[in-house]
């Protein structure tokens, strides 16, 4: 059972902006009556279960709640603008995932209709979205609505997106800024030419907790509810109780403490006691330490460095490939002087440069110290200086990291959705590398001896290295990867490609091979190690008997994972093709799966340019993970997890960090001192105001309550659960 928080907030809506004209009935059980029932809002949605990377035995897919089932409701139905808080772990995120799914089904004539927006790119990755600054095309730091306007107006993209939206989804509200909130509004407003109606008739659907990560400025941050047009655009404000990620009430107790920041001494107490050792991990995964939060980044960094350092096998570098469409003539030009000296192997027909193993002293790579700029003198230097920063200041939100230097036993997580069980905040651990050529053709040996004779030559795939040709496809697969359920492209391709009867394989470089069979040691499991099954220019599938098929055991491959001795002499098919990590991941039944981790895209667009496409870079989407900041941690749900406070700086750091924990089991909690531990009080004193707003209005919590417990009383009547509507993502 899931737990109820214990707060002065209480569950419900306050209904605010009375003035606006609804296309749906009011609140609560009038409404209920008043509308004409659609069949489908009798059941309440289910929605994949996610971010838990396979924790949850049980299930992947999630019922919603009553109060979560009413927010969807309210929004869909009554196409109300809401806002929907709640203390971590409440199902938020989870809840707006149902949202946008559901909308993108009602409004499937009109694509632009939805536009899905959070404060941070990393916020707005996590939903598949924009920041919301990209998406409005406006500049954060000018209130200057008429010249933000006059920008909109010569960049035509952004322009449709203002006039073509109907629903505006802004995810971790708590991180925008109050001022960019108003000028938003005042453009919707003039924008749209609807300036009887907030936002510019815009329905809102603003979502996140306002007790978490404050917005980014300098001095005191200036809160969204604090806006002038806060009250006017937000409807309701429904607060769920109910928190899934923590099972434990006394624990959800604890936590609640922390948000409001007023820590009892017992609390305290509870929390210090938590500086213990945490239980082992899963026995099908013993190895896996529990993720280590710190407040600062370079904490962070020495804390991965010295653990992969400790680490005896070689490295693996993985240099981000990094392209800027949008750059000046300066700045191109110290791009080519950067990729040139980025890597010594990257290869001319993909300037991404192939991982290969290296050991630290020969990676480091200086790149303005081109011998070039030597020649064309210090002005020039100093230009492809400033050029250099300007590019790596774009970049430097983006999760996947310039230069990802992996090793043989490290510990990693992802940070893109690959899809329902492969999500951004999976923990796993890395045990080998391989091509993706390697993994293919080890597949196929395994398919052609388990299959035996009923294999036809067709049924199998020959890996066909495609040379020359690799950014349009590589960008191709990575727009389209995310589309995709269950495993990368490369397979939906492999798939295809048997369905033809074509036999062809371009060797990938983007995506993920899920389900890799790996021995014991990371090796790929095949059953031959003829070495001509592997060659890349075999032009037709070869053929195993069954006899000679069975007869060969489980061995490591021909080509086998441990990496050439230096990669300027490699052979010339492995410089073109890249050894990718292969990484077990734990599955939701307890055990473990191996993943080829290929390369995905990570965009920056430029916010006072239509969302135009500023960089881009195409990495491995993993990071190191023994370490993270508590910044990157905020909307993940970890199951081990270790928290240093002795450098909490920022108010409602404590509180996100230690509310990642699924359970108190798995968090360990080091340097706690409850004078750290602080809630903003602007953001106290503005949720008992709620509160108080509730009370009054008499239509609040008793409204949503009425209408939820209406909605869920129906599809229990009519058997619930076996004609749910599914809401996958
Ligand atoms: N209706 C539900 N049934 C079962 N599990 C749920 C439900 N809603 C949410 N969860 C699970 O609870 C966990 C926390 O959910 P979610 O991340 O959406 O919370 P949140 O409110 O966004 O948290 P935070 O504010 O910390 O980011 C997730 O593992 C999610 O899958």
């Amino acid at each position: 059972m899931a737990s109820k928080t214990k707060q002065p907030l209480k569950s419900g809506t306050t209904g605010n902006a009375k003035k606006r004209k609804s296309t749906g009935p009011a609140d609560g059980d009038a409404s209920a009556k008043k509308k004409q029932p659609r069949l489908d809002s009798f059941f309440a949605p289910r929605v994949e279960l996610s971010a838990t990377c396979g924790t949850d035995k049980k299930t992947h897919v999630a019922q919603l709640s009553d109060e979560q089932n009413a927010v969807l409701r309210m929004v869909l139905d009554d196409e109300k603008s809401v806002f929907f808080t709640g203390s971590a772990g409440t199902g938020k995120s989870l809840l707006l995932r149902a949202i946008i799914s559901s909308l993108r089904k009602k409004y499937a004539k009109k694509p632009d209709a939805v536009a899905v927006t959070a404060s941070t790119g990393m916020a707005a990755s996590n939903v598949g979205g924009m920041t919301i600054h990209s998406w409005g095309a406006v500049t954060p730091s000018n209130s200057d609505v008429d010249a933000q306007i006059r920008c909109i107006r010569f960049a035509k993209p952004a322009l449709q997106r203002w006039k073509n939206t109907k629903v505006l989804i802004i995810d971790e509200v708590s991180m925008v800024d109050g001022h960019l909130f108003d000028t938003l509004e005042a453009i919707a407003t003039k924008l749209r030419k609807k300036t009887d109606k907030p936002f510019g008739g815009l329905q809102l659907v603003v979502t996140g907790d306002f007790f978490q990560l404050p917005p980014v400025c300098k001095g005191e941050p200036f809160f969204a509810f604090e806006s002038n047009s806060w009250t006017k655009c937000i409807e309701h404000t429904i607060n769920l109780t109910q928190v899934f990620r923590q099972k434990d009430n006394k624990f959800v107790d604890l936590l609640n403490e922390m948000r409001y920041g007023s820590i009892s001494p017992a609390t305290a107490q509870a929390f210090k006691a938590l500086a213990r050792p945490i239980p082992p991990p899963p026995a099908s995964m013993p190895n896996i330490q529990p993720t280590e939060l710190f407040p600062m980044r370079h904490e962070v960094t020495n804390a991965n460095q010295a653990r992969l350092r400790a680490l005896p096998h070689r490295t693996y570098i993985f240099q981000a490939h990094d392209t800027f469409p949008q750059a000046n003539k300066s700045a191109s030009s110290a791009r080519r002087s950067s990729s040139s000296s980025s890597s010594s192997t990257s290869s001319p027909a993909s300037s991404t440069a192939t991982a290969s193993p290296t050991s630290s002293s020969t990676s480091a790579t200086s790149v303005a110290s081109s011998s070039k700029s030597s020649a064309l003198g210090s002005r020039q230097n100093a230009q492809t200086d400033q050029a250099k920063r300007r590019q790596e200041g774009l970049l430097a939100g983006v999760l996947a990291e310039k230069t990802l230097e992996l090793k043989k036993g490290a510990q990693v997580m992802l940070v893109k959705n690959i899809d329902e069980m492969l999500v951004n905040g999976c923990v796993g651990k890395v045990v080998g590398f391989a091509t993706y050529r390697e993994v293919i053709t080890a597949r196929n040996e395994l398919a052609r001896a388990e299959l035996g004779s009923a294999v036809h030559a067709d049924s199998v795939v020959t890996p066909k290295v495609e040379k020359g040709k690799v950014s349009k496809e590589k960008e191709k697969d990575v727009k389209t990867e995310k589309a995709r359920e269950g495993e990368g492209k490369s397979d939906v391709k492999e798939e295809n490609d048997k369905k033809s009867k074509a036999a062809k394989l371009v060797v990938k470089s983007t995506g993920v091979i899920r389900k890799v069979r790996v021995d014991p040691g990371g090796a790929l499991i095949t059953v031959s190690t003829v070495k001509e099954n592997l060659d890349p220019s075999s032009s037709s599938p070869r053929t195993t008997s069954p006899a000679s098929a069975a007869a060969s055991s489980i061995s490591a491959p021909a080509k086998p994972c441990s990496p050439p001795s230096t990669s300027t002499t490699s052979h010339p098919s492995e410089r073109d093709e890249e050894r990718f990590p292969l990484v077990e991941f734990p599955t939701p039944q307890g055990g473990r799966e191996a993943v080829l981790v290929l390369r995905d895209e990570f965009r920056v667009e430029d916010a006072s340019d239509a969302g135009r496409l500023l960089a881009r870079r195409v990495q491995v989407p993993l990071v190191l993970a023994w370490a993270m900041s508590i910044h990157k941690a905020q909307g993940q749900t970890i199951q081990r997890v270790r928290v240093d406070l002795g450098r909490v700086f920022e108010k409602g750091q404590s509180y996100v960090a230690l509310s990642r924990a699924a359970a108190v089991e798995g968090l360990q909690v080091l340097n706690f001192d409850a004078r750290r531990v602080v809630a903003h009080p602007k953001v106290v004193r503005w949720s008992k105001g709620l509160v108080q707003a509730g009370a009054k209005g008499g239509t609040g919590a008793v409204g949503v309550a009425g209408a939820a417990t209406a909605v869920s009383g129906a599809a229990t009547a009519v058997g619930a659960g076996e004609e749910a509507e599914e809401v996958r993502m």
